[in-house]
């Protein structure tokens, strides 16, 4: 919910004024005076606008304008006031205002100024995350982390970008990888300096050498001159080593050696080169199962990952799909020239509950599809069928299994209705990992469903059941009793 902060000496006027905005959907946070508004503003990153009243006493409302310029806090303002002269509009309007009204103010239009106000500052937000990204710029300002599981990435990359040491970024598909890459560089004293991304997975094996490192004339057949390669391109910058796990073991050879000297050694080069880049590497693989596997080299492994970053994925950071979604559809809209200004209740209730295996990328490019396809001005459940079509599916199975009693005590799961386990053999490996609050289950909880399942798939055979789960006897029995199986089983029953 979008958060306002109205400010207005006249305390009645204020609680009328926030009341309209509460109605609205939004939540108004209220200040009786300007000091007290940009202390509010100053601490409160997530305020979307103000509603200023301009003549206060003490601090007024263009003194609270003012003050905000100075900060450097671009929330859009709409301003109030009980007596207009023409000279005040100007000015407020000059110094940024979004919008202007004399009191009393009808509260659909009130209400209407504010949306337009917030719509266009996310606009605007939207375009100069893209003009910072153009410019190696990017920080942590630009990118949408207000999910408390963003709060570590944040933390991190502001860390990281303080010094040169090569950090690994580990997350799944489409997380936002390569953003955290550009705020690592953004932040740090590399900024404005070349961002290189260099996509591993994608290179054709006989050319992964010399795109990496460059080549000398004559090198092989159709190296007709010297050509660098990218770490070249980004030397004084940043390298973004995107599926760093997908490269060749001759090429981890060299890249161990630019991490440990500093030297490239373009291919048909008689002697290494120095460069002066700082590598930032990023895997949606575990490198260490790759490492584990014998697949990636150890010795890279560690020098790649001496400062590690983990981007969870959307469904651990439901909070940020609002934000992300506005953020989408302001700039899509803008994009295709399409009048679509907002997603409605339901439909983003919808997008919330999904889970979002590709992630922000899925979720962009969903939206895409939405404010291309949409007739109205708002997005729709409607506007979203595949998303309806995937949860209908999985709450359609959820349902299933609300209807069956579930018994009381706990059950040989031989005995359990035979629909339960139907359900439970469809669906989805990542939901059986959710409980029925949509939150990760505990280990113990998997376990335990483990067990059982175990169980009845081998008729309680127990020594069966033990050697299938890799545990020994008496480590089941104990198991059993803890999680409190033992109903209907026979000890014997091996
Ligand atoms: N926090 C965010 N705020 C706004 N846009 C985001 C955010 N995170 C990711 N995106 C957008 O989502 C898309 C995917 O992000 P990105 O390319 O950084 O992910 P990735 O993890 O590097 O993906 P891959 O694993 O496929 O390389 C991009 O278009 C990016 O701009």
């Amino acid at each position: 919910m979008t958060r306002i902060l109205v400010v207005d000496d006249d305390p009645v006027q204020l609680r009328l004024t926030a009341e309209v905005a509460d109605r609205a959907g939004f939540r108004a946070l209220t200040a009786t005076g300007g000091a007290e508004a940009l202390r509010i503003l100053k601490s409160d990153p997530a305020i979307g606008a103000v509603i200023l009243d301009l003549v206060m006493p003490e601090l007024d409302g263009m003194a609270v304008m003012e003050a905000m310029a100075r900060e450097g806090i671009s929330v859009p303002v709409i301003i109030q006031t009980a007596s207009a002269s023409l000279e005040t509009v100007v000015t407020a309007m000059r110094q940024g205002a979004a919008d202007y009204f004399v009191k009393p103010v009808p509260p659909e239009r009130l209400i209407m100024s504010l949306r337009n106000a917030l719509r266009l500052e996310t606009l605007e937000a939207a375009v100069r995350a893209e003009q910072a990204r153009r410019s190696g710029t990017f920080s942590l300002a630009h990118m949408i982390t207000e999910a408390p599981a963003m709060a570590r990435v944040a933390t991190l990359s502001q860390k990281a970008a303080k010094s040169n040491i090569p950090v690994l970024i580990e997350g799944e598909t489409g997380v936002g990888k390569e953003l955290v890459a550009r705020v690592i560089q953004g932040a740090g004293e590399r900024s404005g300096k070349p961002f290189v991304i260099v996509n591993c997975g994608a290179l054709p094996a006989n050319l992964v050498d010399s795109t990496l490192f460059g080549h000398k004339k004559g090198a092989f057949t159709g190296a007709v001159c010297d050509q660098p390669g990218k770490f070249a391109e980004a030397n004084g910058g940043t390298i973004f080593l995107d599926e760093v796990g997908d490269l060749p073991p001759e090429t981890q050879v060299k890249l161990l050696r630019v991490l440990q000297e500093g030297e490239i050694e373009p291919v048909g080069a008689s002697r290494p080169e120095r460069v002066n880049v700082r590598i930032i590497s990023a895997t949606n693989r575990r490198l260490l199962n790759l490492t584990k596997a014998g697949e990636f080299r150890e010795d890279l492994y560690y020098r790649l990952n001496v400062f590690p970053i983990y981007v969870p994925p959307l469904r651990e950071r439901r909070e940020d799909i609002a934000a992300l979604v506005d953020h989408f559809i302001a700039r899509f809209a803008a994009e295709t020239g399409k009048r679509v200004t907002g997603i409605e209740e339901g439909a983003l209730d919808l997008l919330r509950r999904y889970d979002w295996p590709g992630n922000i990328r899925q979720l962009e490019n969903t939206v895409y599809r939405a404010v291309v396809l949409t007739e109205g001005a708002h997005l729709e459940t409607a506007d979203f069928p595949q998303v309806v079509a995937q949860l209908g599916g999985r709450e359609a199975a959820l349902m299933s299994l609300d209807a069956v009693p579930v018994p009381a005590a706990p059950v040989h799961v031989d005995h359990a209705p035979a629909r339960r386990r139907q359900a439970e053999e469809t669906a989805p490996a990542q939901d059986r990992f959710l409980d029925e609050n949509g939150e990760v289950a505990t280990l113990a909880a998997i376990e335990r469903e483990l067990i059982a399942f175990a169980i009845a798939h081998h008729d309680g055979r127990m020594a069966r059941v033990a050697r299938v789960l890799g545990i020994g006897r008496s480590t089941l029995y104990r198991k059993l009793h803890e999680y409190g199986l033992t109903d209907g089983i026979d000890s014997d029953a091996a």
